[in-house]
């Protein structure tokens, strides 16, 4: 906050000092010349009848009287007003007052030459002396009041908001309550131009020297090139006017050496800018994912996967190609604009005066074009990723879409977010357009005028006739570097736009760190606590999913949590695996935090099989060694998690054994494969806690008894602690212990025999399975039968069967 004021004072205070030296100047010079007392003796109706606009200098030093009292007001605005917003909106309008004022100074300049010094007229301005010094004087407030506006931040820009946001979080007052989870998610910062470009190019250090060579043979290049219009000019020169065949040739000769080194120098600078792009693609985009990958559970909630792969993809690649091209261009055409000015004002200052009168016209077109490019492409891009995320999503889940019929839906939808893109689309083109027809009419007009100008000197015998033909090549080579400025311009800020989704991404901290637990034991006993543990989603802060949950599951022992939907059962264990970090309360393993575990040695001694396991697009013996752990013999390490996990024969009954794809996804192996591969998965690590959220409930009934199969011989032979979520309360009959969780809470711990006898929340779950077991189709109910019945019991003296056939009582 103290960082923000003092920004703001330090530039209100430039502010002030520049509007300061403009309103000095300007009453400075006017009292100079003593034109306050000569305008009030002078009979004002008679000046204004024989003010002449080739010769009275009245209208200059009005102006800079004007100028003055502008540059007044706005100081005095800026240093009344809270905040720079009045002055914002006005920056633009504010240069161009002034500016058209820097350019009525000019052509005043060439319509003086145009007469004799003696008919210079002015009620104070009588000599060449006082008139050279009021004109210096107009330029220099003329381009110091340009910049008044632009000095004149607040935490209102950019800048300013860039640097308030690594500060202090965004949300004050009534929403501080929830600012720390806004602030998470506020990682959307606007980052300023020059703030990008400089990130941008601060990334491309490692290649210097490559860069360093590049530029090099840029300037080589664009020097080379400089020269072409003076000798083209000299040689036409040579054949028309001279008619000299000696010179012809040595320019000729000259000019050929030119092109050679122009077009190697071009080579040079074209494949090492090439490579230098390529070197940096390949290392943001690595960053990007080592930087991405790390984010804690609740980003990726937050956030579709579309936009961050789009960020990857289409945003790495065109915000380095698009800065180097850019820079490239900006460099060449920055040699050819100041290589073709000085030898224009060489030709002709005359000239060259017209020309730069004309150029701030297509600068201010170049600048509100590349504004406006900036805002629709980033609007573009939104909406495209928008779009991309649909289509991802769709192919996706092909398999529900098509279950649906629901083709032509996704179709519609995919269209309506195009159609969002190509509106964005199309107001670019009307901008586009706007933009090319402006260019083409600046250029032509001072085009035409410089040959008006020109012929009309030449013809006054001012300039020489052969000063004109590389006067023009230099102005339409000007005119195209240029128009390749603000070409660049608008480019610099698609590459802004990249940079920004990039650097946004790249630059956020994630909530939970990941590699801050350093403790790292080999084996642990496998004792969980939970202690008053209270939780809510980052996405949902206001929706409490756990309400100080404490309970405790010993070393060794089968605890199931069993509860209605949305309990909380889920979370418990997103909880355990740090998915998600608690609000409140503790959660210890082995009487440790695990916030103290190292992320790897956590997630070796605590595995999980979810609902819907994910495999991803390898090989079966790929999918199986997930991740970083180490085994002794990893082919006898992957032989008894497999046989363990029911998964050995099915694998070596495949043709390719081990070595079989698996798909995207997994979707080349059928639901009960998959499931038996990633319980191998969390096996083959040799876990000191196995938690199995409903590791069978996906499954069709002919895989839910194989796979249930294999996770019962699981909970007799391992020696570990098990948590087991299930719906199906048959399955969690034999559990030491059972924790029926409601609404957050812990409302009943104990055996099976224990909580029918207590005969309340979960003899009340059980009696509602049994009637639905009753309602439903005969055959599923006998198949649930035999996966009971099957069970071996080891764990529970007091364990019977339970038995979920129609109409039996618990
Ligand atoms: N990623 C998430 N973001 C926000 N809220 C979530 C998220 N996951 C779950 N929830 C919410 O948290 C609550 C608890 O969900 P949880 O999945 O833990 O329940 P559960 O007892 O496992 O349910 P079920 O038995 O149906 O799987 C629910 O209200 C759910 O809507």
């Amino acid at each position: 906050m103290f960082c923000c004021q003092s920004q703001v004072v330090k530039s209100k205070s430039i502010h002030a000092f520049l509007g300061a030296l403009s309103i000095s100047t300007s009453l400075y010079s006017l009292l100079r010349f003593g034109f306050f007392d000569e305008c009030r003796v002078k009979d004002h109706d008679e000046h204004v009848l024989v003010w002449d606009l080739n010769t009275d200098m009245t209208d200059i030093a009005l102006g800079l009287l004007l100028l003055g009292f502008i540059n007044l007001g706005v100081v005095v605005g800026v240093w009344k007003s809270k905040s720079s917003s009045s002055v914002e909106k006005y920056k633009m309008s504010l240069s161009t007052i002034f500016g058209a004022f820097g350019m009525y100074f000019l052509i005043k300049i060439l319509l003086l030459c145009e007469s004799d010094e003696s008919a210079w007229r002015s009620p104070c301005v009588k000599t060449r002396e006082q008139w050279w010094t009021l004109f210096y004087a107009g330029l220099f407030i003329t381009l110091t009041s340009m910049t008044v506006p632009w000095f004149s931040g607040t935490p209102d820009d950019g800048s300013a908001d860039a640097n308030a946001n690594d500060t202090e979080p965004l949300i004050t007052g009534e929403e501080e309550e929830e600012g720390e989870l806004k602030t998470q998610f506020a990682w959307k910062r606007k980052y300023g131009a020059c703030e990008a470009i400089g990130r941008l190019l601060s990334e491309a250090c490692p290649d210097l020297h490559v860069i360093i060579l590049a530029f090099v043979a840029l300037f080589i290049a664009a020097g080379s090139d400089l020269f072409n219009p003076w000798f083209i000019g000299k040689i036409i020169n040579d054949i028309v006017v001279n008619k000299d065949a000696e010179s012809f040739k040595r320019n000729i000769f000259i000019i050929i050496l030119v092109t050679i080194s122009t077009g190697i120098a071009t080579g040079c600078r074209s494949g090492l800018f090439t490579l230098v792009m390529a070197r940096m693609t390949l290392r943001l985009r690595t960053k990007l994912f080592r930087q991405v990958i790390k984010q804690e559970t609740s980003f990726f909630d937050s956030v579709r996967t579309g936009d961050i792969t789009n960020r990857f993809s289409a945003d790495c690649s065109k915000m380095v190609d698009t800065l180097s091209l850019n820079i490239n261009i900006f460099l060449r055409s920055m040699v050819t604009i100041f290589g073709s000015i000085f030898l224009m004002v060489k030709l002709s200052w005359e000239l060259s005066l017209l020309t730069i009168i004309g150029l701030p016209f297509g600068f201010i077109l170049g600048r509100y074009y590349g504004h406006m490019w900036r805002v629709l492409q980033e609007k573009i891009q939104d909406t495209l990723a928008d779009a991309g995320s649909c289509a991802e999503e769709a192919f996706g889940n092909i398999r529900t879409v098509r279950s649906f019929a629901n083709e032509e839906g996704e179709a519609n939808v995919y269209e309506e977010k195009c159609q969002l893109v190509y509106s964005w689309m199309r107001t670019k083109a009307w901008y586009m357009g706007g933009y090319m027809s402006g260019n083409i009419l600046i250029s032509n007009g001072l085009a035409a005028a410089t040959l008006w100008y020109g012929g009309h000197l030449i013809l006054e015998e001012r300039i020489s006739g052969e000063t004109l033909i590389p006067f023009v090549l230099y102005q339409l080579s000007l005119g195209n570097a240029i128009g390749s400025v603000g070409a660049v311009y608008t480019g610099l800020m698609e590459a802004v736009g990249s940079a920004e989704r990039v650097f946004q991404l790249m630059d956020r901290q994630a909530a939970i760190d990941i590699s801050e637990g350093e403790h790292s034991p080999a084996k642990i006993d496998g004792h969980i606590e939970f202690k008053n543990v209270k939780f809510s989603y980052p996405t949902r802060p206001k929706q409490p999913v756990l309400q100080g949950l404490t309970f405790t599951a010993p070393k060794g022992k089968i605890t199931a949590l069993v509860g209605s939907s949305g309990g909380g059962k889920s979370s418990i264990v997103s909880l355990i695996t740090r998915l998600y970090e608690k609000n409140d309360g503790e959660i210890l393993l082995d009487g440790v935090d695990v916030r103290k575990y190292s992320h790897e040695s956590l997630h070796r001694l605590v595995t999980v099989v979810q609902q819907e396991p994910v495999l991803f697009a390898r090989s079966i013996q790929k999918n199986i060694l997930y991740g970083p752990f180490e085994v002794d013999d990893v082919d006898e390490a992957i032989e008894k998690a497999t046989k363990m996990a029911s998964a050995h024969e099915f694998i070596l009954n495949m043709a390719d054994k081990f070595d079989t794809q698996c798909g995207e996804k997994g979707q080349q192996l059928s639901g009960g494969q998959k499931q038996r591969i990633a319980i191998a998965r969390s096996l083959v690590r040799k876990p000191c806690v196995l938690i199995l959220d409903e590791a069978t409930s996906a499954l069709d009934a002919a895989s839910e008894k194989i796979v249930q199969s294999a996770l019962d011989r699981i909970q007799q032979e391992a020696n570990m602690t098990i948590i087991l979520i299930a719906h199906r309360l048959s399955t969690v009959k034999n559990a030491d212990q059972i924790v029926v969780i409601k609404e957050g809470n812990v409302v009943e711990i104990g055996n099976h025999d224990e909580l029918m006898t207590k005969n309340d929340h979960y003899a009340r779950l059980v009696a509602a399975q049994v009637s639905e077991g009753s309602q439903s189709s005969p055959q599923k109910t006998v198949i649930k039968e035999k996966v009971v019945y099957k069970r071996v019991v080891t764990n529970s003296s007091s364990q019977k069967d339970y038995d979920i056939s129609p109409g039996t009582s618990a």
